[in-house]
């Protein structure tokens, strides 16, 4: 679903990703790395809004930031996207006005993505008067609309409860069970528990792929978390 080929970036007069090979498929795929790693910069090349020194990425066969992928590729940015002072449902309908929408299938399309989310019973709430959770399930939900094949999460669940964390996982493990992929980046490890596959990075490069399982075996550790310390340290 994604395909990226000698990926090179340079920000602020410095190199952040040099030569980048990588493939992500279905399932939900965890993206990890110390801070300035490059995951960021990674996923603003996926969708298509950072400026590249080299290299190719292609999304779903066409190239990444492409007119085709303009409702096949959903984004939750780190920062809150949904207008604070419209209500949630409003918030929806505006954004599937910007995907041009059928207006025929706008109310079906609202529907379906705040049932996905679970936030039918808060449809008519302001967004300023939510919670964080709430809203952060607002930004999923407008992210859903046109039913996207890639979903790329830049750490959906900092700030949120466990138990909202649990949820939206099962919300992200839902929408992979109908055939997206889903790029996460994080820095919770219980989470990368999660993932089907964990990619991590370090100074741009990536230093293991695998299964969170295959992961923890190759660096020997009992958990994530000491596998990412033991191999980041290796790396450096
Ligand atoms: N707007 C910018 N201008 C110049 N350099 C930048 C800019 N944004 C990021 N960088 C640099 O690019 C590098 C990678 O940043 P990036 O945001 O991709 O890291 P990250 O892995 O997502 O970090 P974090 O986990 O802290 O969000 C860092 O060294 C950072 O200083």
């Amino acid at each position: 679903m994604v395909e990226v080929r000698g990926l090179s970036v340079v920000r602020g007069g410095r190199p952040v990703l040099e030569g980048l090979d990588l493939d992500v498929g279905g399932g939900v795929t965890g993206l990890l790395g110390p801070s300035g790693c490059g995951k960021t910069t990674l996923i603003r090349c996926l969708v298509g809004v950072q400026r590249v020194a080299g290299g190719t990425v292609r999304v779903l066969g066409e190239p990444a930031g492409s007119r085709p992928l303009r409702d096949r590729v959903g984004y939750v940015t780190q920062q809150a996207s949904v207008y604070d002072d419209l209500g949630v449902e409003e918030n929806l309908r505006f954004f599937a006005r910007v995907l041009r929408t059928p207006s025929a299938s706008v109310d079906a399309e609202v529907d379906r993505v705040l049932t996905t989310v679970g936030l039918t019973d808060h449809r008519s709430s302001l967004v300023r008067a939510l919670s964080g959770g709430q809203r952060s399930r607002v930004g999923l939900a407008a992210a859903l609309l046109g039913d996207p094949g890639l979903l790329v999460l830049d750490e959906p669940t900092v700030g949120l409860d466990p138990v909202l964390r649990r949820d939206l996982w099962e919300v992200f493990h839902a929408i992979a069970g109908r055939g997206a992929a889903i790029l996460v980046s994080s820095h919770a490890m219980d989470e990368a528990e999660r993932c089907d596959r964990l990619l991590l990075m370090r100074e741009g490069r990536v230093i293991a792929d695998g299964t969170p399982a295959a992961i923890r075996e190759r660096a020997g550790a009992a958990d994530v978390e000491g596998a990412f310390l033991r191999l980041v340290g290796e790396a450096s």
